[in-house]
């Protein structure tokens, strides 16, 4: 058992090879996990540490800020603000980016980060986590700008999130896979305890908002009408669902057992085309779907093929086991097609009259 190893965290990295190649990508990593750590002290201290509630501030999504939003923020600003090894930072809870000095020297890479999600859960205490995304940056010897994050999935060299539950985790990708450190709250270290995690690729969980059913696109409906109905009905099973209302969450009982989840484009908010962020919510966990043999779409695209063309930028998101991922997009597919049929067959009826 490796626990009993006690491989942790920075050990990990080195043996990992990037000790050597990139020493700033180490730094980057371990700045992030000490960030997560505080953010997790906090959680665990709940109201006492005056986390719970809100300062009345408006983030640049018009959301509300929870106080834990901002403290986790400002967690992730002190854990790289002298370290070197990022040149600049993007985060849902700052409009603009944030840039980093170090004496003069600009560490190499981009960070980008979700520093509480599932705010939601914060006053219930329910499972909360950070998430986030490593990029090169390759501005070196000028300013880093907006558009250096406005990558591809396919740039970031790792991604990864904590989750704080019941025990604190923090799940990585350098590109060779996907593993879990349980944080040992004696040790404050982080020790792999769940290597090379693999999404399970058939699966019976879903996991969808169905509040926002009337505002589903025809696929999600045909898709959801045929996991409700169940051993009778096309998919010749019964499927259960869940909900945690916290992605790092959803997303880590994917991991563990299979599932998909589902935050589509829907017509509630007809501006946005769809709730999550690409940078800090959506690319990341495409990369750790990818690297664990799951799958992450749009409904019609790999998000890992998106780049993006704004830092805030929404980003329809359906990932997990694959067979239900296939399942999602061939229905979009088919009903791609019917739209471009329907049209085409009026027009020959209007030929033939
Ligand atoms: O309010 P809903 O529809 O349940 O949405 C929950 C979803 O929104 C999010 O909370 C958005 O993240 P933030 O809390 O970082 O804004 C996701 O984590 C979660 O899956
Ligand atoms: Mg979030
Ligand atoms: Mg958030």
């Amino acid at each position: 058992m490796l626990a009993i190893d006690r491989t942790t965290l920075a050990q990990f990295l080195v043996e990992e090879g990037l000790s050597g190649e990139a020493p700033a990508l180490v730094g980057l990593i371990l700045d992030v996990a000490q960030a997560c750590k505080t953010i997790a002290k906090l959680i665990a201290m709940g109201q006492l540490a005056g986390i719970h509630g809100y300062n009345g501030d408006i983030n640049v999504q018009g959301e509300t800020q929870a106080r834990l939003d901002l403290l986790s923020n400002e967690a992730f600003l002190r854990a790289t603000e002298r370290t070197g090894h990022a040149s600049a930072l993007a985060s849902e809870e700052m409009e603009e980016i944030h840039r980093l000095t170090n004496g003069r020297a600009r560490g190499p890479f981009l960070l980008v980060f979700d520093p509480l999600d599932g705010s939601s859960n914060i006053d219930t205490n329910g499972t909360v986590g950070s998430i986030f995304s490593i990029v090169p940056y390759s501005g070196q010897g000028r300013e880093p700008e907006t558009l250096d994050f406005l990558c591809s999935g396919r740039d970031q060299v790792v991604a990864g999130y904590a989750l704080y539950g019941p025990a604190t985790m923090f799940v990585l990708t350098v590109g060779k896979g996907v593993h879990g450190f349980t944080l040992d709250p004696l040790l404050g270290d982080f020790v792999l305890t769940h290597p090379h995690l693999r999404v399970a690729p058939v699966t019976a969980e879903f996991a969808i908002n169905a509040s926002n059913r009337r505002f589903w696109e025809p696929p999600i409906h045909a898709y959801v009408n045929e996991l409700l109905a169940g051993a009778t009905g096309p998919r010749g099973k019964d499927y259960n669902m869940r909900w945690i209302a916290a992605l790092v969450a959803d997303c880590h009982r994917i991991l563990l057992r299979g599932g998909i989840y589902l935050y589509p484009r829907d017509t509630k908010t007809p501006v946005r085309p769809g709730r999550l962020r690409l940078l800090y919510e959506g690319a990341p966990i495409a990369m750790i779907m990818d690297q664990a043999g799951g799958r992450c779409i749009t409904g019609t695209e790999n998000v890992l093929d998106l780049t993006a063309t704004e830092l805030h930028q929404r980003v329809p998101l359906i990932f997990g086991s694959r067979e239900e991922v296939d399942r999602v997009e061939a229905l979009h597919q088919e009903h791609t097609l019917k739209a471009i049929e329907t049209p085409l067959f009026q027009r020959r009826g209007l030929f033939r009259d």
